[in-house]
């Protein structure tokens, strides 16, 4: 079992609809229930700052700010983590327009805020990820860089590197500045950067396509089958040197049709994930709307399980709704199935006796207007 990693302190200031509010948890799961309306999701969109990125919402940081208050919001946490206990700051002092946060842990000014995965992995499953099979090919990218950022903490970094890149080209293009070498020098960058993150993608399928196979027999979600596809596609057993050169080649081969078209037509940046319902050999975004939701919470709940094995510490997961429209039984499976994977889960919902399976297993917590108590 993975060691586990747990909140025992959260405090906010001027969060959302929080004026001010502290939990005192204890380790075991967290259930909040509340109205619509209440701040459920708004705790939860506090937990997932704690890890790099913008949050479950991927929100600009002067809406996050409470409507009204005088400076900028901040969060406190402290938590046992895999590194032992840490106490992390982040937020923004003013109100006005900003792109990054502060971020402090253990009293020092952290230089990036990829040094919270040293403390902490965090998943989430929201509402809004319902129609991640049928929407944008983007959702689906962003979804699945996230997986591969909570095994592999460099991705993030790798991703914006060939972004930056890939705009430097677009720019040289629009302008019309074919000059061979420096768009050379840009490409075989972007080659190096944009082999690296498919092949990291890649590996990280391949791992939860092996783990899903292992658990498919006793898990009550039905099982994803994972594919990568528009890029690359079938060639990820070759040398990753000749799948740079091929890159590259492919880009400079396209400078005057990219330059036409206004963007890079080809690179990590185009991939889609494929899922198929594996038992009934279907396309995710054929299957019905509960069994896309089960497909989902299955593949999370995976690689949950997944980065907890190869970090050796249990991911905190923040599952907003999750329960809402299972029956009693379905909804005692998951709860069985969330708590074997040793970690800490943050659940919400509108009603709590939806979660009275879990039992002394979870602390509970009433959310009413921006107030939160047990
Ligand atoms: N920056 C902000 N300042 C003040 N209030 C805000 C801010 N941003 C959002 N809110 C308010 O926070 C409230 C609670 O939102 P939240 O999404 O947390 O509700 P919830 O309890 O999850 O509800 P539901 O059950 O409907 O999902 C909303 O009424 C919203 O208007």
């Amino acid at each position: 079992m993975p060691h586990k990693v747990s909140l025992s302190r959260l405090k906010l200031t001027d969060f959302r609809n929080y004026a001010a509010a502290a939990l005192a948890l204890d380790g075991r799961h967290a259930v909040l229930t509340g109205d619509n309306g209440a701040g459920k999701t708004n705790l939860m969109e506090a937990v997932s700052l704690l890890s790099p990125g913008r949050g479950l919402r991927r929100a600009a940081y002067g809406d996050i700010t409470r409507v009204g208050a005088a400076g900028g919001f901040s969060i406190f946490a402290a938590l046992d983590g895999m590194e032992g206990d840490v106490e992390i700051g982040t937020g923004i002092e003013t109100g006005e327009e900003t792109t990054a946060r502060k971020l402090r842990i253990n009293g020092t000014t952290a230089k990036t805020a990829d040094e919270l995965t040293d403390h902490l992995r965090l998943l989430w499953l929201t509402p809004a990820m319902d129609g991640l099979f049928t929407g944008a090919s983007s959702d689906r990218r962003r979804f699945l860089d996230r997986l591969v950022l909570s095994l592999d903490p460099a991705h993030g970094r790798r991703a914006s590197d060939f972004e930056r890149a890939m705009r430097s080209r677009n720019k040289l293009l629009d302008e019309g500045r074919f000059d061979p070498s420096w768009l050379a020098g840009i490409e075989e960058q972007m080659a190096s950067l944009g082999i690296a993150m498919a092949l990291a993608r890649q590996e990280m399928l391949g791992l939860l396509t092996r783990l899903i196979e292992e658990t498919r027999e006793t898990s009550p979600f039905p099982s994803a089958s994972l594919q990568l596809s528009g890029f690359m596609d079938g060639q990820f057993s070759r040398p990753s040197v000749d799948l740079e050169d091929d890159y590259a080649a492919m880009l400079a081969e396209s400078r005057y049709r990219d330059a036409g078209a206004g963007r890079t037509l080809e690179g990590p940046h185009r991939a889609d994930l494929i899922v198929h319902h594996r038992e009934k050999a279907m396309e995710a975004e054929r299957c019905s709307t509960g069994e896309q939701k089960a497909l989902l919470v299955g593949l999370v709940l995976a690689h949950a399980r997944l980065v907890g094995n190869l970090t050796g510490h249990a991911p905190i997961l923040l599952l907003d709704e999750i329960a809402a429209h299972l029956d009693e039984g379905r909804r005692a499976a998951l709860f069985d199935l969330i708590d074997g994977l040793g970690g800490q889960a943050f659940m919400t919902g509108t009603d709590r006796a939806m979660f009275s399976a879990l039992g002394d297993k979870a602390q509970f917590f009433t959310v009413a207007d921006g107030r939160v108590f047990e």
